[in-house]
């Protein structure tokens, strides 16, 4: 049979990784596809620089167009990133009848609802798989191995940049604002890293992998979304003490009344897998009924990692594109029909238990009064930690941290707002979640 023909828009970092693991392993691709996958044209703003990726024999474009209107071509791969181009050209493409593969995360994550829903009126394939963890199958693993279960939560290390950044924080005993200077230096997080270390990146990937697990619309407009710019290292030694070591996580759970969907520094016990997954790894726990607790680690990003999940969407795709559309994989792994309409719970309503940090006056019935508003709410606690400070001004200070029990936030709000009243809480409080993930 006649190869397949791509077009493909963007020749970045993952745009040529995928140039040239297709070109590397088209045999063994070959002879898993049923037939060749080619690269018939390749969309670019520089001729010259693409060139430099795909020699003189694939055509080089710059004129999207030529792609999207050419009848040859099968399947369009969305490899520019952001919103307006990419979403244009997803939707022209989708509308010209051709399938589509894409990494863009954050097109998703916004414009999911529209682009699946056009798809699916044209009866075409939208694969994503290179959007959330990289190179780690967790699409494939969420939408067809674990078909058989009741997905209960997702816990997700779905950022390398903050990964590698509260490693190196906790290794080097150093604080945010440092550290990520050293990784633009090492390339690791970009110019502008704000998606990244905001954690926009982070829940742009937990609303997809939500609305799999749990067959709901993607809803990134309502996680919740905590970064790690305000960390400090002296938190990251307390909780290590503790037994806790500091993580971005992507979690998502079922509860009785809603779907939680939050990105925030998560303390997670030391000797979890997870907690020690370093640097710029990808790791995610996914919780289901049947088979328990399964863990998926690997690389999130880069060139071929990333590339290594387009082009195993490519070939879902060749094997699948003259199939009768509702033979094939749904978007969203439950049948569009089938989608629910579980509301996504605001995040005073989440239950998780907490990490606190009080700076106070060290004097006799301070931490009295503390622990006596916690008790107030209802607020358990499960350890307590004094470290004394250096006396300032001939007043003596000390730091106490409190780990508690779960509680509902809204009631930690109303608890946080009592004790930073008092005269003796000297600094803001800081509060750091914290989840036992078993
Ligand atoms: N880099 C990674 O490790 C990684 C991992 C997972 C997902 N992704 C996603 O993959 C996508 C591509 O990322 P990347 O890292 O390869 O980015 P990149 O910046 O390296 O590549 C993007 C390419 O698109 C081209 N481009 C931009 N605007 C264009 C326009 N108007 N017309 C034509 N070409 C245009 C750029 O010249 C560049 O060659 C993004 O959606 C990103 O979020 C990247
Ligand atoms: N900026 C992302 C790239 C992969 O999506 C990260 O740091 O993980
Ligand atoms: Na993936």
């Amino acid at each position: 049979m006649k190869p397949i023909q791509v077009g493909l828009l963007g020749i970045g970092t993952v745009g040529s990784g995928t140039f040239n693991v297709l070109r590397r392993n088209q045999e063994e691709i070959r002879r898993r596809a049923g037939r060749g996958i080619e690269i018939h044209s390749v969309f670019a703003r520089s001729i010259e620089r693409a060139r430099k990726v795909v020699g003189d024999d694939v055509k080089v474009v710059t004129d999207a167009n030529e792609i999207i209107s050419n009848p040859e071509i099968d399947i369009v791969i969305e490899l520019i990133g952001g919103y307006e181009i990419a979403k244009t050209l997803v939707m022209q493409a989708i509308a010209a009848g051709k399938h589509v593969v894409t990494a863009n995360k954050a097109l998703l994550a916004v414009h999911g609802t529209e682009i699946f829903a056009a798809a699916r009126e044209k009866g075409v394939m939208v694969a994503f798989e290179a959007a959330v963890a990289g190179g780690i199958p967790i699409i494939k693993a969420l939408r067809e191995g674990l078909t058989a279960n009741r997905i209960e939560w997702i816990a997700g290390i779905i950022n390398g940049t903050t990964n590698f950044i509260l490693s190196e924080m906790r290794a080097k005993g150093l604080d945010f604002a440092v550290v990520l200077k050293e990784a633009q230096r090492l390339g690791y997080a970009e110019a502008d890293p704000t998606f990244d270390i905001e954690g926009v990146d982070a829940a742009h990937k937990v609303a997809i992998v939500s609305a799999i697990a749990f067959g709901v619309p993607v809803q990134f407009e309502k996680a919740y979304v905590e970064g790690i710019t305000k960390l400090q290292a002296a938190d990251i030694s307390y909780a290590e003490q503790l037994g806790y070591r500091l993580k971005l996580l992507g979690i998502t759970r079922r509860r009785d009344t809603g779907i939680e969907l939050r990105v925030h520094p998560t303390l997670v016990p030391s000797k979890r897998l997870i907690a020690n997954v370093e640097g710029a790894m990808n790791a995610v726990l996914v919780h289901a009924d049947a088979v328990g607790t399964s863990l998926y680690y690997g690389k999130g990003a880069g060139s071929e990692p990333t590339a290594s999940a387009v082009v195993a969407d490519l070939v879902d795709v060749t094997r699948l594109h003259t199939a009768d559309p509702h033979h094939r994989v749904p978007h969203l792994a439950f049948q569009h029909d089938s989608l629910a309409t579980t509301p996504i719970l605001p995040i005073e309503e989440v239950v998780t238990s907490f990490y606190l940090r009080l700076q106070v006056a060290d004097q006799a019935g301070v931490l009295a009064r503390i622990t006596g508003i916690l008790a107030e709410k209802g607020i358990s606690i499960d350890a307590l930690l004094q470290r004394p400070q250096d006396a300032d001004e001939g007043q003596s200070k000390t730091d106490v941290i409190i780990m508690t029990h779960e509680t509902v936030e809204g009631r930690m709000n109303e608890a946080i707002a009592l004790m930073q009243a008092l005269p003796t809480v000297l600094a803001p409080i800081v509060r750091i979640r914290k989840e036992e993930l078993n």
